[in-house]
């Protein structure tokens, strides 16, 4: 008698990336308590992975998550995985039925939105696991509404954001960019930095604008490091810095290195490096592991693709 293994559940595997913002400028709050932002992404190749795989009718949604960071991930309806498979089996009308397994690649709490690329990633990984066959433009609507930072996942690239950030623009970016990355355990809660840019600038109405960013986007077309370093920009960074002042040291010894241009990455506290070339960057971040400058580095590039099915 031969014994047949039981066939594998489907599932789905997708990948969306991590990303930078190469410059954020910071309105004054508004009074949905958000700040109206214009911010540059850029996508990078450091990722999430998310596989959604088929479970019986009525089980629901569950989430496992692996990486070097999983034990500060949410596994309940709290987590942005979670939120994205319920808003889609919402709008759809189907049951949300699905087995999600996160792993991160992104740091968590670190300013680099690896919790909207599992939002992101989910919406495409469900969307092909239940053979919903969504327009892209729908994909984009249900990011928006999970978040921020969500549609710029789904799009990947390079992109100006305004509104919150989820109003996007696809920019033209020529090349590669090599980043080295510092990363801190210990992440810094988004809200409390936007709260200590409010307090440091005393709610200034400092109107922002894309056309401040002109020196940036043309280092982005010409494909020119040098000049993209010069022009990297950061409204949070000295809240980032208050709140977490170790962070000025990272940044000071990248400067020492050579670096095109230091940055620290959305509200913090991943720090950004510019590099000249890959080994550029496995120097940064060689002297920051050698420093203790940071919890954990890496070194990545820049532009990457945004959320896709493997
Ligand atoms: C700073 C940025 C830059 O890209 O990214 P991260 O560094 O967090 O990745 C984003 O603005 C993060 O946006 P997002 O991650 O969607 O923020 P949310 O969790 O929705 O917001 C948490 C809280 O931060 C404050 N907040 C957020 C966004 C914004 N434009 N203005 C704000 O004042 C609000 O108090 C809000 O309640
Ligand atoms: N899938 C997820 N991955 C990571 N964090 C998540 C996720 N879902 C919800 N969270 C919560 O969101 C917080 C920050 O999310 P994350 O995207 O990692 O950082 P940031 O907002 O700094 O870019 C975490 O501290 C965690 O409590």
């Amino acid at each position: 008698m031969t014994h047949l293994a039981p066939a594998p559940s489907p599932s789905v595997r997708v990948r969306a990336p991590g990303k930078l913002n190469l410059s954020l400028r910071v309105g004054p709050v508004d009074d949905d308590g958000y700040h109206p932002l214009v911010t540059v992404f850029q996508a990078v190749t450091l990722c999430e992975e998310v596989t959604a795989t088929e479970v019986p009718e009525g089980a629901g949604i569950s989430v496992t998550v692996t990486g070097p960071q999983a034990d500060q991930v949410p596994l309940d309806d709290t987590n942005l995985a979670w939120r994205a498979a319920e808003a889609l089996a919402r709008h759809v009308g189907t049951d949300a039925d699905v087995g999600l397994h996160l792993a991160k690649g992104v740091p968590v709490a670190g300013g680099m939105a690896g919790g909207s690329a599992d939002a992101a990633a989910t919406l495409v990984a469900c969307d092909a696991l239940w053979g919903t066959a969504l327009p892209r433009d729908d994909l984009a609507d249900l990011a928006a509404g999970l978040g921020a930072d969500v549609p710029f996942a789904l799009l990947g690239h390079t992109a100006i954001g305004t509104g919150r950030g989820h109003l996007l623009t696809p920019a033209m970016s020529r090349g590669e960019f090599h980043w080295a990355l510092a990363v801190r355990d210990e992440g810094l809660p988004t809200p409390a930095v936007y709260r200590r840019f409010d307090e440091l600038t005393h709610g200034q109405d400092r109107a922002v604008e894309p056309a401040d960013d002109t020196a940036l986007m043309q280092a982005l077309r010409a494909g020119d490091p040098t000049a993209l370093g010069l022009a990297l920009h950061n409204d949070l960074q000295d809240a980032a810095l208050d709140l977490r002042p170790d962070l000025a040291r990272t940044v000071e010894i990248a400067r020492h290195g050579g670096a095109l241009g230091v940055v620290v990455s959305g509200s913090g506290p991943s720090v950004a490096a510019l590099a000249r070339s890959r080994q550029h960057a496995l120097a940064i971040a060689a002297t920051w592991t050698a420093e203790s400058a940071a919890d954990s580095v890496w070194c990545t590039t820049g532009p990457a693709a945004g959320a896709r099915a493997l």
